[in-house]
């Protein structure tokens, strides 16, 4: 009889962590592989980390808001579970003894563990892009000398990975990233000054949490996944184009030496990216949403316009910036998302945010090693994020 595979999901109350379980839940009750969690991590969400805790039975289930130990332990006091709280015990949680871990935690917050992950020769499922934004090299190279491996999630990388010609790599011209152009792609600027959180996280194609929402409608996180496929698949940014895909059914695309382009296509559904991550380099059966191409119809591609979304651009300067850049790029980006969705800053300063911080901090340059990146990469975060921070309060002071 085969061992039930062992999985830990961080960040399992989000948007990723629920298709995830969700998936977890298909693909045994179609009678594939059983699934044994050992740890389930989240934050402010207790109510559904206790629901997920009942269903999966866990070994650790832990919130990392440290003040919410004894309503956790409160909602889950019927179950056979160890429980812990903060952000330390997420790390412990990620460096159990497990085969998959899903990194779905959002933003920097997701790099400590991501980065424990990674030491531990387990798989790593990575949906957390700003971890590999911020030190995706030393990330890789951690992976891989525990003996583990690095599976992308996000949608772009793992059509990438799905379709990249992993032993000959020298046979690639251009890696294409599509980008749905978020809910403003036909929004003139004059009207982007008025637009609103509950406006900005509707997105078009796909649900997911408030921060990636905002960051598509900014095309920010194209940005931070062009600097995620840079490093994920060792290209150069004069090799990366983006390309608008309003449709989101072309989930990126590889071009090759000889003039073909491989495209991997589906449904907007992130349980295929994920699957596939559980299963690679096998295939997991589920019940998934297919591709009818005739209802479709057709599909229509535009260039991005870089005036109306600079976040881009910026981004595209950072990646080759190098260094740190893209570690400060990131902390502005998420300090501008999260002041934005808190109404203190306009939707239109958050790409300028950015480019301030990108400003202000200077002499950032240099690889981190690979020992000590996650703690510099953090060092950074906290140096652009308290200058970010000062960007947002001088705009506000002025609005
Ligand atoms: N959603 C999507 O479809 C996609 C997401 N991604 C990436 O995946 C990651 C997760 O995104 P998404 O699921 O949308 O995000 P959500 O906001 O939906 O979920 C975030 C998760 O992280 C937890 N969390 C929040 N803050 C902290 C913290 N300080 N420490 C530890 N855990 C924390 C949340 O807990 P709680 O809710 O309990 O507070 C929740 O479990 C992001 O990096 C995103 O860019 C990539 C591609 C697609
Ligand atoms: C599902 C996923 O991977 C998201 O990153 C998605 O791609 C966002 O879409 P856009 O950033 O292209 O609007
Ligand atoms: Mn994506």
């Amino acid at each position: 009889m085969t061992r039930a595979r062992r999985i830990t999901v961080l960040g399992s109350t989000g948007s990723v962590g629920v298709s995830t379980l969700d998936l977890m839940a298909a693909i045994e009750a179609g009678g594939g592989e059983p699934f044994e969690v050992v740890a389930l991590t989240g934050a402010g969400n207790v109510r559904r980390l206790a629901e997920q805790a009942r269903r999966w039975r866990p070994r650790v289930v832990v919130t990392a808001d440290a003040d919410r130990l004894e309503e956790l332990r409160a909602a889950v006091a019927d179950l056979e579970v160890e429980v812990a709280a903060g952000s330390d015990a997420v790390v412990e949680a990620a460096v159990r003894p497990t085969d998959l871990v899903m990194a779905a935690i959002v933003g920097a917050a997701g790099l400590r563990s991501a980065w424990a992950a990674a030491g531990t020769g387990a798989t790593l499922a990575l949906a957390n892009k700003e971890s590999l934004v911020c030190c995706g090299p030393a990330l890789k190279a951690r992976v891989a000398s525990s003996g583990g491996r690095l599976i992308p999630v996000d949608s772009e990388h793992s059509a990438i990975f799905q379709v990249f010609p992993h032993d000959r790599p020298e046979t690639v011209e251009k890696i294409i990233l599509t980008a749905s152009g978020g809910p403003f792609r036909r929004t003139p600027r004059s009207a982007m000054g008025a637009i609103t959180p509950e406006q900005a996280v509707a997105h078009p194609n796909w649900s997911m949490g408030a921060k990636i929402s905002v960051d598509s409608a900014t095309m920010a996180n194209k940005g931070l996944e062009m600097i995620e496929a840079a490093y994920l698949f060792d290209t150069p940014s004069a090799r990366i184009d983006v390309v608008v895909h309003p449709e989101s059914i072309i989930h990126s695309l590889v071009e090759m030496i000889d003039g073909s382009t491989l495209a991997q296509m589906g449904p907007p559904d992130m349980r295929t990216p994920i699957a596939c991550a559980l299963a690679w380099p096998g295939r997991a059966a589920w019940p998934a949403p297919k591709l009818d191409l005739a209802a479709l119809g057709g599909l229509t591609f535009e260039a991005p316009d870089l005036e109306r979304f600079p976040a881009l651009a910026l981004a595209r300067q950072a990646l080759e910036a190098g260094g740190a850049a893209p570690a400060v790029f990131n902390a502005a980006n998420e300090a501008a998302a999260f002041a934005f969705l808190d109404r203190r800053l306009a939707f239109l300063n958050i790409a300028s945010v950015v480019a301030e911080t990108l400003e202000r901090v200077t002499g950032a340059g240099g690889q981190f090693s690979a020992e000590d990146a996650c703690r510099a990469a953090l060092q950074v975060d906290a140096v652009a994020r308290g200058i970010a921070s000062d960007v947002i309060a001088e705009m506000a002071a002025a609005a």
